[in-house]
């Protein structure tokens, strides 16, 4: 995916001497000392970062950290006081104000706000196709567009309805098939799903993201919440004082935070809703191939320790797992034969799952697997990694570094359940 918006090194000062602010945060001031000494406001600051095409791209932080404004330079509501916003190889700083117009047209879908922003004199229809309208397009195409859109977003029958008869999810679906219905790549949201009760507001996100994958536009969207950040990003840039302080998927924000405000910040989550079986497996190390003879395996397991193994073929498809107690005993069977070849009854049903599932899966299946670690598998079957008990302790205990290494946790968080995978957990 190319970038479709690059931000360098802007700055947003609001008051009458923005220079010698910037003089001053380059001097190390805060925001607030800047405020109190200058009188002037630090909009946003020493921001970089870039969005890539077709991403959900949230900014997110508490009030007055930034976000809304940094949203409005995108577009340029706001002049910014220095810097550079690159979208689609423009430089937009540079446009006046005519070529600003004709870049903010075919660029941005509009807005889509908390107050919904809809028009109370027109009807459903009248308000999804104005931002058509205001594009230039003809009435047959664009009412043809709009119904389309009216459909997609679930309020089909309701074309010729005004606003205030509509419940407020459904003012906030108009917003939005409005601003889906405009051809253009940008769409930005502004606290868009805000004022909706928790409900809906979850059924908004979720539609968001069905919408979205097979919209595909760039939606920059602004939010203080951040389980909503989480949800429906790709990637959150976490803002404070004016600045970005991270930028990240929310499992990247979450298992590895990069200072203590987003550590305190990413302390509530539900964690195991976030983390996937991708982020928390480890290499699987030792393994067995199928061309592997029984003795060679074995003699794996005892040098590494291992009390199972899995086996995978040349194409690391997952074919199983084998218990080294069992195989031993087997081969005792066999013990004056030459050539034993391996015998496939010893091969189990290796506990598995796919790379993305959250860790609230990894967890059951934990709890459901007969002996111990779980395979780390992809689309195809294709062993991936394993994930070991400590390495699920680990992610639940917020501990990033326990992560990295696989540390175990002694404390045995009753989430888990019963312990009898024994000593088998973190060796294989
Ligand atoms: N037009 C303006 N004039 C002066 N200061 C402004 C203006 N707009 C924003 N600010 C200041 O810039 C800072 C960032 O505000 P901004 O609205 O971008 O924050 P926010 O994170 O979007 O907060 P909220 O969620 O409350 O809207 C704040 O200190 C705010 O007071």
């Amino acid at each position: 995916m190319s970038d479709i918006i690059t931000v360098n090194n802007l700055y947003k000062i609001f008051g009458e001497n923005p220079k010698k602010a910037i003089e001053a945060l380059e001097e190390g001031k805060t925001k607030d000392e800047i405020l109190q000494e200058l009188k002037q406001v630090v909009g946003v600051q020493k921001i970089n970062f870039s969005v890539r095409e077709g991403e959900t791209f949230v900014l997110m932080g508490l009030s007055g950290s930034g976000k809304s404004t940094l949203q409005r330079l995108i577009n340029r509501l706001h002049e910014p006081t220095s810097g550079e916003i690159i979208i689609n190889g423009t430089d937009i700083v540079k446009l006046n104000q005519k070529e600003l117009r004709e870049f903010r047209r075919n660029t941005f879908c509009g807005m889509v706000f908390q107050n919904f922003a809809i028009l109370p004199h027109r009807t459903v229809l009248g308000n999804v196709e104005f931002g058509l309208e205001l594009q230039g397009v003809d009435k047959e195409v664009r009412q043809e567009k709009a119904r389309k859109m009216i459909e997609q977003v679930g309020l089909k029958g309701n074309e010729d309805s005004y606003p205030s008869q509509l419940s407020g999810g459904m003012q906030q679906r108009v917003g939005l098939a409005r601003g889906l219905a405009v051809d253009a790549p940008i769409l930005l949201m502004d606290e868009a799903f805000s004022a909706l009760d928790p409900l809906i507001r979850r059924q908004m996100q979720d539609e968001l993201i069905e919408l979205q994958s097979t919209m595909k536009k760039t939606i920059l969207f602004v939010t203080h919440d951040l389980d909503e950040a989480f949800r429906i990003g790709d990637r959150i840039a976490i803002m404070k004082d004016g600045e970005i302080v991270q930028i990240g998927s929310a499992e990247e924000i979450i298992s590895r935070p990069s200072n203590d405000y987003v550590k305190a910040f990413v302390e509530d989550m539900d964690r195991a809703a976030v983390l996937t079986a991708g982020t928390i497996m480890q290499p699987a190390k030792e393994i067995a191939f199928t061309g592997d003879g029984p003795r060679t395996i074995l003699r794996k397991m005892k040098r590494n320790g291992l009390s199972g193994i899995f086996m995978i073929d040349s194409k690391r498809d997952l074919k199983g797992y084998i218990l080294a107690d069992e195989l031993a005993e087997n081969l005792k069977k066999h013990q004056k034969e030459d050539d034993v070849p391996f015998d496939k009854s010893l091969l189990r049903e290796a506990s598995k799952v796919d790379q993305d599932e959250a860790l609230s899966d990894v967890i059951n299946a934990y709890h459901d697997s007969e002996y111990g670690p779980i395979a780390v598998v992809d689309d195809k079957n294709r062993l991936r990694g394993v994930i070991v008990r400590g390495a699920i302790i680990a992610a639940l205990s917020q501990d990033p570094e326990a992560i990295d290494e696989g540390k175990i946790n002694t404390g045995s968080p009753e989430s888990l359940g019963t312990d009898n995978t024994g000593e088998q957990d973190n060796k294989s």
